[in-house]
């Protein structure tokens, strides 16, 4: 049985001032929800978020992480930082990553298997631009992505897949609860990593409060990623408290 992860991704948003947002969505959300909550805040935000989290009532993940474990990698902050920080996720290849930093596939699973290595639960992101879907091969540029990006080594319990289509996300313009449900029943169709019945599929692209419990209606739809509504802790725990 796979449970619902509804998980916010603030993106580059988020100061310390805002760290308030978690007593606030406590104050929202139904604590007995049946799903689990993560939040990837900021590298920023990471450490103090995950300390006003320590009851697990939220999980905590990063945006990215660096492909290598330590060295002289200016800039970058590693899976095993993010770990120290007290994060359990990271998320790897979400598309303004792959499109603003040229990061390929490759690059991705590089990426994901540092989280492995860390103990972390990467959350691999694919999805189609709307040129793609308007050609007919969505399918086949996620089924590219998902096999480039995701490690040899996962058996399916031990990552997340986050199916975003690059012309959903912070456009308002969601997938229909069809169309989802589809892409997400072809990603289980083709994953070849082990056990295609352990695996979450998260959906991602312009997911609200009124939109969320249609969208997770889906029977292979494990929850949502979320990016706009995520910063808002009501409107977050308004889509928490959709899930049935
Ligand atoms: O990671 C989250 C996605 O990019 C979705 O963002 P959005 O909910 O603002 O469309």
């Amino acid at each position: 049985m796979r449970r619902t992860l509804i998980a916010g991704n603030w993106k580059m948003h988020g100061l310390t001032a805002d760290l308030s947002w978690v007593e606030a969505f406590h104050r929202a959300a139904n604590p007995n929800a049946p799903c689990d909550v993560l939040v990837c805040p900021p590298f920023t935000l990471l450490a103090a978020f995950a300390a006003r989290c320590t009851d697990k009532a939220i999980e905590v993940g990063a945006q990215d992480c660096g492909p290598a474990a330590t060295g002289a990698y200016t800039g970058d902050v590693s899976a095993q930082m993010v770990a120290d920080c007290g994060a359990r996720y990271v998320i790897t290849g979400h598309s303004e990553r792959r499109a603003g930093h040229g990061e390929t596939s490759e690059a991705v699973r590089t990426k994901a298997d540092a989280a492995l290595s860390a103990g972390l639960i990467p959350i691999i992101c694919v999805g189609e631009t709307l040129e793609d879907r308007e050609a007919g091969r969505a399918e086949d540029v996620v089924s590219a992505q998902l096999h480039g990006s995701v490690p040899e080594s996962v058996t399916g319990a031990d990552v997340i897949v986050a199916y975003e289509p690059v012309w959903a996300i912070g456009t308002g313009r969601s997938a229909s609860a069809e169309d989802a449900q589809s892409m997400h029943a072809h990603i289980r169709e083709i994953w070849s990593r082990g056990r295609p019945e352990a695996l979450r599929i998260l959906y991602g692209g312009s997911v609200k409060p009124d939109n969320s419990a249609e969208i997770l209606v889906g029977a292979d739809v494990d929850g949502a990623l979320i990016g706009g509504a995520s910063l808002d802790p009501e409107c977050f725990a308004s889509i928490v408290n959709s899930v049935r």
